[in-house]
């Protein structure tokens, strides 16, 4: 009789066929293999997402499987160490000091960042365990597929200085914050605010250098490029056709530098955008709008702690927003909106959406990252879908809370509301 197959062997079985099917896509549509030296599966139909997916998930729990207990823990708590890796490479810029096609050696990236040759192969050796960039037969270094986007595209780099540098600190400092504040929902109360010794929050703190706004900014457009995180996904997944008339209006409320706004008109013709943050984060966003949208998109500076300033417009758009702030602070933003809205106005919120349930697919983290990040930044939190209705509902009776919707292949949810003057949707 046969044995029965073990959950590694069935697990590596299943994966098996995923993989072949990724990679009969990339031969179909003459693409080259997966590999660690070009960037793949940059765009997927939504059925060879699925399979990408499935490989993933499969594939970490089949490393984790193998691992056992132990190796896993050790895993877990080494993550630390390549954050710190990371940092160096981050603070010496190392990507820009390695070719974009061909080879270097340690020795010129180490004259090149003024620091011994010696610490530099060892940071860039351990970060090739991480497949940032490689080493060849004769020991020279050149780019990984991972590393190369670092070198191309500068505001990846930007996000990973958020992360290290802003997030990382923080982190460390986030139970001791928890045990000073119990149970706080202040933005100063924060991991954040212990690690930079600061007592104002997270975008507060920002403003007082330019260069650290700026920073944060760029990383904000960064992640909505490409792949999960693309903003197409939100730009083909709302009716924005219905609202694209003369005298349309949507307030991007703490839009940024623009980034998103920029997207939408892109796809519009005559909805108008005005699109609102802080002053200096306004102030860099209005530089950067594209000459052909200067007619319909506009900044302004504005607390949105305070009175909304624009009137009766169709959408008031939050993206990444509230998650940043606790309910009752996010209960104070949702009301300053409530004076400006007409009968209909949507408020439309785009977050991450943990689901109500726990979750071991790894593809289904990244909300729980997030969720992390408010924890140790924001005191807030990722709402669930429940946890929305509850907010929507906590507000003003007469919001009504439309539901959440998630488009095949993304990583984020829009989350909408609608304003009734009467109230008399509540049944
Ligand atoms: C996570 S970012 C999201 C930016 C943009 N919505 C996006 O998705 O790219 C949060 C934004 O809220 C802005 N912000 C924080 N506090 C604010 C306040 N009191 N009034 C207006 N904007 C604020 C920050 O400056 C930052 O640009």
């Amino acid at each position: 009789m046969a044995a029965t197959a073990s959950p590694l062997t069935r697990l590596a079985e299943q994966l098996l066929e995923q993989a072949k099917a990724l990679d009969a896509y990339n031969a179909s549509n003459n693409l080259p293999p997966a590999s660690f030296d070009t960037e793949s599966f940059v765009e997927l139909p939504l059925e060879v997402e699925n399979q990408r997916r499935a490989v993933i998930d499969m594939a970490q729990d089949l490393k984790r499987l193998a691992q056992g207990p132990r190796d896993l823990l050790f895993d877990l708590w080494n993550m630390f160490a390549d954050l710190a890796n990371f940092h160096f490479i981050y603070h010496h810029n190392l990507p820009q000091h390695v070719p974009l096609e061909g080879t270097t050696t340690y020795g010129e990236i180490a004259a090149a960042v003024g620091v011994d040759e010696v610490l530099v192969r060892r940071m860039l050796r351990i970060a090739m365990i991480n497949r940032l960039f490689v080493e060849t037969p004769e020991g020279r270094v050149g780019h990984s597929a991972a590393s190369r986007i670092l070198r191309l595209e500068p505001a990846g780099m930007d996000a990973g200085g958020f992360f290290i540098e802003e997030m990382f600190p923080a982190a460390a400092k986030m139970v001791e914050a928890m045990k000073k504040y119990p149970g706080s929902g202040e933005p100063n109360e924060t991991g954040f605010n212990l690690a930079f010794n600061t007592s104002r929050p997270f975008y507060r703190e920002l403003q007082a250098t330019p260069e650290r706004v700026r920073r944060f900014g760029f990383a904000m457009r960064w992640f909505t490029s490409g792949g999960r995180f693309s903003v197409d996904h939100l730009v083909k997944g709302y009716d924005w056709a219905a609202f694209d008339h003369e005298g349309g209006v949507l307030v991007d409320v703490g839009g940024g530098h623009g980034a998103i706004t920029f997207a939408l008109a892109q796809a519009t013709k005559n909805l108008r955008f005005v699109v609102q943050d802080l002053p200096v984060v306004a102030a860099q966003g209005a530089k950067t709008v594209p000459s052909e949208l200067q007619d319909r998109v506009s900044f302004q500076a504005h607390d949105f702690f305070t009175p909304q300033p624009v009137k009766g417009a169709d959408i008031y758009f939050l993206r990444t927003i509230l998650h940043n702030w606790s309910d009752v602070q996010a209960s104070r933003i949702l009301g300053q909106l409530l004076p400006a809205l007409k009968d209909g106005s949507r408020i439309v919120v785009y977050e991450f959406l943990p689901g109500d349930v726990a979750t071991t697919a790894w593809t289904d983290k990244q909300p729980f990252n997030m969720d992390m990040i408010q924890a140790i930044g924001f005191n807030s939190i990722e709402r669930t879908a429940s946890d929305w209705a509850r907010l929507f509902q906590s507000v003003d009776r007469r919001l009504e809370f439309l539901g959440t919707r998630t488009s095949p292949g993304s990583n984020m949810s829009l989350i909408e509301a609608q304003f009734h003057e009467d109230g008399n949707h509540v049944a």
